[in-house]
């Protein structure tokens, strides 16, 4: 089987712009990728089955990302190839950190390779965002100022940054922090992106449902500029240096989970020409 890396991304800000007929929120956020994620193996079949040999607990096969991507890049294509695909899951599910939307990106590029396919870079990106708001940017491959509902993307160039990020013990639902009538759907939008400050509109939502968060950002705002990334749960502080962000981690209380991570400019499957993975 051959090994590709699912990374997570941090929202560095989120701002919610407005709203679609559809409901969907329009957002500006900035996405950073990390050097920590998942890994995905997969190996073609001649039979065109698609298996999931590592399921998700709660999660059926119908709805499991990694299968969606596979199965519709198959029907897109009409290719007569399966693949076996095991997930070796790190990210937390529902933590805001796109695992699951990054798995999804990661199977369409590496079945683009594995089945020959050769899609260019943008039609991979139209065919992720079938799959979830975030996953286009995974196709894309680079640091973004993402608008829209994430896929309007302009790359950005961001200062290296070491991140603390913490895993607060829930799960959070997408849609019920945007359902929320509490949200914030007005904020101003920008013009030019910022590259740092900003704030995340879906926080004080995900606050008032998960007090558990507020008790993570409190303790990490002791020691650097805390946030919520995407819907939560995690929260995450940047650090200039490696070493500064492990001495903060090493502090946390018993029982706190989480890790560090650097941040990364481009997404480990980039290879800077218009079809990805290629
Ligand atoms: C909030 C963000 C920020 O990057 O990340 P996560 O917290 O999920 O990682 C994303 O916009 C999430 O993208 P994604 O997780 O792919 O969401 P989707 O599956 O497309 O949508 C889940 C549900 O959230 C709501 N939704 C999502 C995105 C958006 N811009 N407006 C919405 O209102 C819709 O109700 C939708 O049915
Ligand atoms: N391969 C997958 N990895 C994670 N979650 C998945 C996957 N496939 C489907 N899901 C579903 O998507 C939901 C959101 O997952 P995830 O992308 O990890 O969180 P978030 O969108 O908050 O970053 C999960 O709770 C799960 O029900």
């Amino acid at each position: 089987m051959n090994a590709f890396p699912a990374p997570a991304k941090l929202n560095l800000f989120l701002h919610v712009v407005g709203r679609r007929p559809d409901g969907y929120h329009l957002l500006q956020t900035v996405f950073r990728f990390l050097d920590y994620g998942d890994t995905v193996h997969i190996a073609p079949r001649a039979d065109g089955d698609i298996r999931l040999l590592t399921p998700l607990p709660g999660v059926p096969e119908h709805a499991d990302l990694c299968f969606r991507a596979a199965s519709l890049l198959r029907e897109h294509t009409g290719c007569r190839l399966g693949a076996d695909i095991r997930l070796e899951k790190h990210l937390p599910m529902g933590g805001g950190l796109g695992g699951g939307s990054s798995d999804a990106a990661t199977v369409l590029m590496a079945l683009n390779r594995l089945w020959r396919l050769d899609l260019p870079r943008a039609e991979l990106q139209a065919l992720g965002l079938r799959l979830g708001a975030d996953v286009p940017v995974f196709v894309f491959g680079r640091s973004a100022f993402a608008e829209g509902v994430g896929e309007r993307l302009r790359a950005v160039s961001l200062a290296p940054a070491s991140y603390v990020v913490l895993v607060p013990p829930v799960q959070v639902a997408t849609a019920t922090i945007f359902s929320h009538p509490g949200l914030t759907r007005d904020t101003p939008e920008l013009k030019i992106p910022p590259l740092s400050g900003g704030h995340n509109d879906l926080e004080p939502v995900a606050l008032v449902l998960y007090p558990v968060i507020g008790e993570y950002l409190r303790w990490l705002g002791r020691y650097g500029d805390a946030r919520m990334t995407g819907s939560g749960a995690c929260v995450f502080a940047a650090f200039a240096g490696r070493a500064e962000a492990e001495a903060v981690f090493g502090q946390r209380p018993e029982g706190m989970k989480g890790f560090v991570a650097d941040g990364l400019d481009v997404h480990p499957m980039y290879d800077g020409a218009g079809s990805p993975a290629g």
